[in-house]
Parts: structure tokens; sequence; C-alpha cells
């Protein structure tokens, strides 16, 4: 993929950042499989470039939450890019110590300014967010229920989803009525980045 597609209005510091991120997660990997084998050699187009087209989708100020971040997909990687000017407070939760202590170290390294929080996001008090992310954490009706506690009315949810989305848009709406905005993925033409407002029960 033309990485300029998600990468075209970075500054030069902000694409060294990436760049040193890049290297960040290549080297815990060995040790704590931030990422599969498979996709070590592909840090970059797979995760980094992935998480950073959601950037655009979210709005430009409040918190953005983003649950079970791993190695900070996309979370870290939408705060390296807000960094660059943004307004926005970014805060990270997996309930992995490892990868909390990955991600508390990444942010010191790069100098952001994110809160990390080991826990499982069931325990988290409400944060009332106005972005809530999740990649590869769980279908999309528990996503809901998650964006239901943390969102602020007026706030955004941002999932990333692969092939399947459709199947789990019609499973959600049984429980969920929302608006849902889609974003062909410019990094895997079979996935889908589902942009989700106005969420309340059905
Ligand atoms: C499949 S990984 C995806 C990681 C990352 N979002 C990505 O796309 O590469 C799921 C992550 O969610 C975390 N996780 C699973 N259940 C969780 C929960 N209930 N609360 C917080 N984190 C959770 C796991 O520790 C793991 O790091």
């Amino acid at each position: 993929m033309n990485e300029d597609i998600c990468l075209s209005n970075v500054s030069r510091e902000t694409f060294a950042r990436l760049k040193t991120f890049e290297g960040l997660v290549a080297k815990w990997t060995k040790r704590i499989n931030l990422v599969s084998k498979s996709d070590s050699a592909e840090i970059w187009q797979r995760h980094i470039l992935d998480s950073a087209q959601i950037f655009d989708l979210a709005p430009r100020e409040g918190l953005w939450l983003d649950i079970g971040s791993g190695g900070g997909f996309p979370g870290l990687v939408c705060a390296i890019l807000d960094a660059d000017g943004g307004r926005r407070e970014f805060a990270l939760v997996d309930s992995d110590q490892r990868k909390c202590a990955f991600l508390r170290s990444a942010a010191r390294e790069l100098d952001l300014n994110v809160k990390v929080y080991a826990e499982r996001i069931e325990e988290l008090p409400a944060q009332g967010a106005a972005v809530l992310s999740a990649r590869a954490l769980g279908p999309l009706d528990t996503l809901l229920g998650f964006a239901e506690r943390h969102l602020d009315p007026g706030g955004v949810a941002l999932f990333p989803k692969g092939a399947r989305w459709e199947k789990e848009v019609d499973e959600a709406r049984n429980q969920w009525s929302y608006d849902l905005k889609t974003t062909t993925s410019l990094t895997n033409p079979d996935a889908t980045i589902l942009r989700i407002t106005e969420l309340t029960r059905a």
C-alpha cells in the first residue's frame, strides 16, 4: 500500500516517532508477542498503517479511550499522530500487565502523554470518552456494551473489523440502535472501519 495515503499530512518528526515505535514493537515482540510471528516482518503495514487510517475519523478533541490496546494498536499510533499539534487526551486499557509495561515504556520513550490502565475494561470506571476504539478485541455487540458505558453522549466509536463485519452489524442490531458509517480499509480491501454514533439500546 502507498503509505502516503495514511500519512500524507504528518510532520517529519511524527514520521520519525512512528518509525521509532515500529522498532520498539519489533524489539519487545520477541519477548511478549505484541504481534503474531507471521506479522512481525510487516509491523508497519499490518499494524501501524492499519491503525493510522482511523485517526481522521475521530473528533478532534476530548478523551480517546482505546481498549484491548495490546501492542498499541490503534491507540498508541493515534496518540503519536495527535502529538503533532492535536488536543486529545489518550487512555489505553489492557488486562495484560506485560503489554501495559510495554505501552508505558513506549509512551515514555516517545514523550507521549498517555494514561495506561492495566485492568479489564469491565472493571474500569466510566470514562466519559469522546472516542472509543478497539481492534481485534471482540464481537461488535460486546464492544457496544463497552461503548455504552464509556462514551459520552455525542461520542464516536471506531472499530476496525474484518471480512465478517456485515454479519456482526446485523447481529448487533438485535440489541442496539446506532448510526453507522463504514470506510473500506486501505490496508485490506475485505476489512472495514465502523464509525458508530447515537448509540442506544434497541
Ligand atoms: C487480539 S489482541 C489485540 C491487540 C491490539 N488491539 C491489536 O489490534 O493488535 C486483544 C488484546 O485485548 C486484551 N484484552 C482482552 N480482554 C480484555 C478485557 N476484558 N479488558 C482489557 N483488555 C483485554 C488482551 O490482553 C490483548 O492484548
